[in-house]
């Protein structure tokens, strides 16, 4: 028996080395409770001591993960291997780790988690993100891992072993960060990684959470779902609704980035839908230089590849990682600017759609039948959200809730109506359905189906369960939700020239402003109003009351070193000047000179 544990202890300490990677590696224990025993603890800190914390540098689990520039990473991403490995043990499920820095510039990159339903990282794990990252020796990191195995009672011991997928965006700095990622996950015992490729920033979100719900959760599955859902909302199209002036090709700015590549594969799968794909990174281009969502929502001209000879044409760009997207078009030769629909109007071309089929759904001819479930049916923005969309949304007579920026806040709020909508006014979003509400929808469809085919009822159902499988219920997915505006677009009979009329945007400006400690700034209310420092929310109100429809709000970013001034009013001069004025109280309360 003696001779036997000492046989066991062996295999495993070949299976785990950290130079090796573990994809054959099967469950095994070390320790039987939640104490990480000598062997796990020197595993950490021989593996750990090759990947030194940078100096000077103080990194934080931001909005959406840790981001920097890529060099400064391999040690942060080395420990995200780690925590992701401890989250797959607590959680006894299939945990995502993501290398991209989304729309920066190519030579920053970043790392996020994946938890089990495919959403961020959960919130109350961020502090020993923080702290792990930031531990300045192997011997604090191995304590902290240590303090935090016992207070989350984390157990080496279990029938099943940890798992992580891992994906990574185009960027260069990529492969050698995916490296530094599965020596992280392999010091931990029993954690396998496995190495998903170069993957769009949703397509790993969705794998995660195909994998815990036990679907099919290959990247093949993944386009056969969008394309079979998309194909069935074509199918549902009233007759006639088709018009000639939409049937147009799209053209779509991927960003220099990984989405141009993935839509040339699910293309192939797409045979009623015209698209062509420029800025796919093979021309040369860079990665979101001039190109893409962030630039095209935030500076309003048309990216490099597109002129004068798209004007009238229904554009679209995605960024970097493929998970925001807006739409454009270019009204004339005579300008570089374009006519945008950003995040705002795609949220509400979603929700006039969802709202028209629920209606449809709960009538029988001309009468209101069906009351046996009433879906509440919610929308989420963020401050950014232009003002002019807000009063659309609530003429609609839509609840809506605004939170902090970031996907974690709004995806957390939709998830509590049965159908939530959120979107980002810069294109990130998605919709989510309650189980609840798709098992009675599953119910309703088939009773439908059972008396009658053809009802509008019936089709309503089917518009609807194809909108939630071809939306994707894990974060905001550029590639899906393409094909849902597309869908619709059709089903509406809509150009894009309608849907830029849906209501007028109202002007607005941001601008970064580099301060000496952004941390300073507190916010309350859903980031509108700040709370320190003291004095500065009464000189924003100032500057705001002087403008026709002013609204202004700053709010530290947490994905680069600025603070971040919103404005907008009735004209575009207003705005810009609302803005200036804002950026310059930042700069006298919080600026290098400032008294501090
Ligand atoms: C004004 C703006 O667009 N902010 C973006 C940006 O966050 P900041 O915290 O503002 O840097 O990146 C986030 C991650 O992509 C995104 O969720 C958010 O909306
Ligand atoms: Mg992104």
């Amino acid at each position: 028996m003696q001779e036997y544990i000492s046989i066991r202890i062996f295999v495993i300490i070949v299976f785990v080395h950290p130079w090796k990677t573990t994809k054959n590696a099967t469950p095994f224990y070390l320790s039987g409770n939640n104490d990480m025993d000598e062997r796990q603890k020197s595993l950490i800190l021989n593996s750990s001591s090759r990947f030194p914390p940078p100096q000077g540098v103080r990194l934080s689990y931001g909005t959406a993960g840790f981001r920097a520039d890529a060099l400064l990473l391999e040690s942060t991403v080395f420990r995200a291997g780690i925590l992701a490995a401890l989250r797959s043990l607590k959680t006894h499920s299939v945990i995502g780790l993501m290398i991209t820095a989304s729309h920066n510039k190519v030579s920053d990159n970043g790392i996020k988690v994946a938890d089990p339903s495919g959403g961020m990282l959960t919130q109350d794990w961020e502090p020993f993100a923080d702290a792990i990252a930031n531990a300045a020796t192997p011997e604090h990191l191995v304590q902290l891992i240590d303090e935090f195995v016992k207070k989350e009672n984390i157990h080496f011991h279990g029938v099943r072993s940890a798992e992580i997928l891992l994906g990574r965006d185009t960027r260069p700095s990529g492969e050698s960060l995916l490296e530094a990622a599965k020596q992280g996950i392999n010091s931990i015992v029993g954690a396998l990684a496995i190495d998903m490729g170069i993957l769009t920033t949703p397509q790993l979100h969705w794998m995660v959470r195909a994998r815990n719900k036990g679907m099919k959760a290959t990247e093949v599955d993944y386009y056969e779902q969008l394309s079979v859902s998309f194909r069935c909302l074509i199918d549902l199209i009233p007759n006639g609704q088709k018009i000639h002036e939409i049937e147009d090709k799209l053209v779509m700015d991927g960003a220099n980035g990984i989405g141009g590549e993935k839509m040339e594969v699910l293309k192939k799968m797409l045979d009623c839908l015209p698209i062509e794909v420029r800025n796919s990174g093979k021309g040369g281009g860079i990665l979101n230089e001039g190109v893409g969502a962030d630039y095209v929502q935030k500076e309003k001209v048309v990216p490099q590849g597109f002129g004068f000879k798209d004007v009238g044409i229904r554009c679209a760009s995605l960024d970097g990682d493929a998970d925001r997207l807006v739409y454009f078009s270019v009204p004339s030769c005579d300008s570089n600017m374009i006519d945008l629909v950003d995040g705002d109007k795609i949220l509400s071309l979603f929700a006039l759609f969802i709202k028209e089929q629920l209606s449809v759904l709960s009538m029988d001819g001309n009468e209101k039948i069906s009351d046996d479930y009433r879906a509440r049916f919610g929308v989420i923005q963020t401050a950014y959200a232009n003002g002019a969309s807000t009063d659309y949304l609530k003429q609609l007579g839509l609840e809506i809730v605004f939170t902090p920026t970031g996907v974690k806040y709004l995806h957390e709020q939709a998830a509590q109506y049965d159908i939530g909508i959120y979107f980002e006014a810069n294109g990130h979003g998605t919709i989510l359905f309650s189980e609840c509400f798709l098992s009675w929808l599953e119910t309703r469809c088939n009773e439908l189906s059972s008396k009658n085919q053809d009802t509008e009822q019936h089709k309503a159902a089917l518009r609807l369960l194809a909108v939630s499988k071809l939306i994707n219920q894990a974060v905001g997915d550029a590639l899906s939700n393409l094909l849902l505006v597309e869908a619709i677009l059709q089903h509406m009979g809509w150009s894009i020239h309608k849907w830029v009329e849906l209501y007028q945007d109202l002007p607005s400006r941001q601008l970064k402003v580099k301060v000496a400690d952004r941390t300073a700034v507190v916010t309350a209310n859903a980031e509108t109003m700040v709370v320190t420092p003291p004095g500065i929310q009464d000189a924003i109100n100032v500057e705001i009351a002087k403008y026709t429809r002013g609204r202004s709000f700053i709010r530290p970013s947490g994905t680069e070193d600025v603070i971040r001034v919103y404005a907008e009013a009735s004209t575009q001069e207003a705005a810009d000047s609302l803005a200036s004025s804002v950026a310059k109280l930042v700069d006298q309360f919080l600026g290098f000179g400032s008294p501090r």
